[in-house]
């Protein structure tokens, strides 16, 4: 396993904000952590990252506890932060050549290190404004020079704390392309926060569903919808009379439709229940148990 998280618990001052969370992922693994603002994805993602120590629980990171881990395992990670503020009147190349210099004692055979720059940066969508200082880049290049930084020492694990915030959907499209060549192509494994369920049903092999500070539901999209019952939402008219019902078999609703109703029968629409559908519901019904124990 890249990642091995067992019964991790976060506690700031009083406040319990993880409770025994527990996930792993392997070599090439997508994994989104979706969950409500103040849920404890950025708390994990940090302590994976070793910006933050942990109160309890087994982690470990390329087989190696964070907390204690040294430059070579950092040397192994990529991590994608909020937004570079830093060496406004450094030009874009320039910057990715200095940082990749810290790479380069820890190349190996199999992964060279860094990430050339010229290679770099058509990766990532920036050879255009390779020559520009950074204070002048707009909001999506600054954005996908953070992801840069984050590759150029071509990590074994990436994470990735909210990626495409700010990103147009060109962008945006550009950037889920990267993150599976990422993932497919040199099997890194990545980890990613993110608010936006259409991206993480498009990126994630898994999403695992945060809330309060515990994983409340964890797989695929198809097995997160699947796990909501009394999901699609069937409409029709009959004669012109509009119709609606919510089943788990839309099949067989609509195979009835026509045979009860035959030609009268108009504007059959059938709405698959959606990830969103299922992540609402499932965070939802949590807050209510929570507020009935
Ligand atoms: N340094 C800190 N000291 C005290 N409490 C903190 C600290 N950092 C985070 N918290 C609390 O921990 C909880 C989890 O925060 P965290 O930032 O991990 O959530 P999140 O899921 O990333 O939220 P968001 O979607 O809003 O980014 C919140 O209740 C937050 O207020």
């Amino acid at each position: 396993m890249v990642l091995t998280v067992d019964g991790l618990r976060m506690r700031y001052g009083e406040t319990d904000v993880l409770h025994d969370v527990t996930f792993d992922a392997r070599p090439g693994e997508v994994l989104a952590l979706l969950g409500p603002n103040g849920a404890g994805k950025s708390t994990t993602i940090e302590i994976l990252e070793g910006f933050r120590l942990r109160s309890a629980g087994r982690v470990e990171v390329l087989g190696v506890d964070p907390a204690a881990a040294d430059e070579r395992w950092r040397s192994r990670i990529g991590i994608v932060l909020q937004s570079w503020r830093d060496h406004g009147n450094w030009r874009v190349h320039e910057l990715l050549q200095h940082l990749g210099t810290y790479y380069a004692p820890y190349s190996t055979p199999t992964t060279r290190r860094p990430w050339p720059t010229g290679e770099l940066l058509d990766v990532v969508g920036l050879t255009a404004a390779a020559g520009q200082k950074i204070k002048t880049l707009s909001g999506g290049q600054r954005r996908r020079l953070d992801v840069a930084i984050g590759i150029v020492g071509r990590p074994d694990v990436l994470f990735l704390d909210e990626p495409t915030v700010g990103f147009d959907p060109e962008a945006r499209y550009e950037f889920h392309d990267l993150v599976r060549r990422l993932a497919d192509d040199l099997g890194t494994t990545i980890l990613l926060t993110t608010h936006d369920l259409d991206e993480a049903s498009k990126l994630a092999h898994r999403i695992l569903v945060l809330a309060a500070g515990r994983i409340i539901a964890s797989g695929s999209t198809a097995q997160l919808t699947r796990l909501i019952a009394g999901e699609d939402d069937v409409r029709w008219t009959v004669d012109g009379e509009p119709f609606r019902r919510s089943t788990t078999d839309s099949t067989a609703l609509v195979r009835g439709l026509f045979s009860t109703y035959g030609d009268a029968l108009g504007d059959l629409e059938v709405r698959r229940a959606s990830l969103e559908d299922a992540y609402l519901t499932l965070v939802r019904e949590h807050a209510r148990e929570r507020d009935q124990s």
